[in-house]
């Protein structure tokens, strides 16, 4: 199984984002992207995830060119959650879970057997059974996103693409659902996921891949990567590494800001 773009251009009406960008997504990780705002991250997803077409290269799925794989061919196989998804109108949760089914289903084969202990275990998975016929727009950000991260889960795919799933989560829910990555990588699946928190990142993920203005600048476990150059150049930060008392991965405590001109107290 592979993931990967090959001499890649993204972007958006003319304007590049990233050109010539060969990655492949680590195979059997969970990996977290990290990057300074705007430097392409969900760019990246949207490449991987079929929604935005490269204006050059390819995006390769187990060799295939994405383009030329039907929709539900590819969501059999990726699952992908943007970072502002939006919910149809009126639909109750469970619905919405159970559309991660979709892709599975044909005109003639609306509902398979299996699909409905499929649809319970994810949202036994992310904790919102109770929610099961609340409608999706009377909920919460913190319990809708826990709801589409349900329906990525029912797709049962490889690729599992998330940007900022833990945005709207409280910190309890933020670190189930980091378990929740590691969980499926356990099961053998494969986790690409945009992070902000680079304690978290490090603490949680296998792998990180580090973006900076389009380009990957490091790529490898959490403590190849973080160095107090890499925080200076890409996150433009003064930055002490530590070591997280609990889990031994790297802990980052920024001192200051770094401006060209010296460095600025926060
Ligand atoms: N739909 C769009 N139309 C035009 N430009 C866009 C669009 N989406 C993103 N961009 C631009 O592309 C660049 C990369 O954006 P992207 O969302 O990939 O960054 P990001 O690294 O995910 O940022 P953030 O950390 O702020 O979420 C930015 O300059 C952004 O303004």
């Amino acid at each position: 199984m592979s993931l990967s773009l090959e001499n890649v251009t993204l972007g958006y009406d003319g304007t590049v984002v990233a050109s010539g960008l060969d990655f492949v997504v680590p195979e059997g990780e969970f990996t977290a992207v990290i990057g300074p705002n705007g430097c392409g991250k969900s760019t990246l997803l949207k490449a991987l995830a079929r929604v935005l077409r490269p204006s050059a290269g390819r995006v390769l799925l187990d060799g295939d060119d994405l383009r030329s794989l039907r929709p539900p061919a590819v969501a059999r196989r990726v699952a992908s959650l943007p970072q502002h998804p939006i919910a149809p109108e009126s639909l109750r949760v469970r619905d919405l879970v159970a559309r991660g089914r979709h892709p599975y289903h044909s005109l003639w084969r609306q509902w398979l057997p299996g699909d409905a202990a499929i649809v319970d275990a994810a949202m036994v998975a992310t904790g919102i059974t109770d929610l099961a016929d609340r409608l999706l727009t009377d909920l919460s950000g913190g319990q809708r996103q826990r709801v589409w991260i349900a329906m990525v889960l029912a797709q049962q795919t490889n690729y599992v693409l998330l940007d900022e799933p833990t945005s709207f989560l409280d910190l309890a829910h933020q670190v189930e659902l980091l378990h929740l990555c590691q969980d499926m990588r356990a099961d053998g699946r494969t986790v690409l996921t945009v992070l902000h928190d680079i304690n978290q990142a490090a603490r949680y993920a296998s792998h990180l891949v580090v973006l900076d203005r389009g380009t990957v600048v490091a790529s490898g476990e959490p403590a190849e990567v973080l160095t107090t150059e890499l925080l200076a150049d890409v996150f433009g930060v003064d930055g002490v590494i530590g070591t997280d008392p609990e889990s031994r991965t790297p802990m980052v405590t920024v001192r200051a800001r770094v401006h060209p001109g010296g460095l600025v107290r926060p």
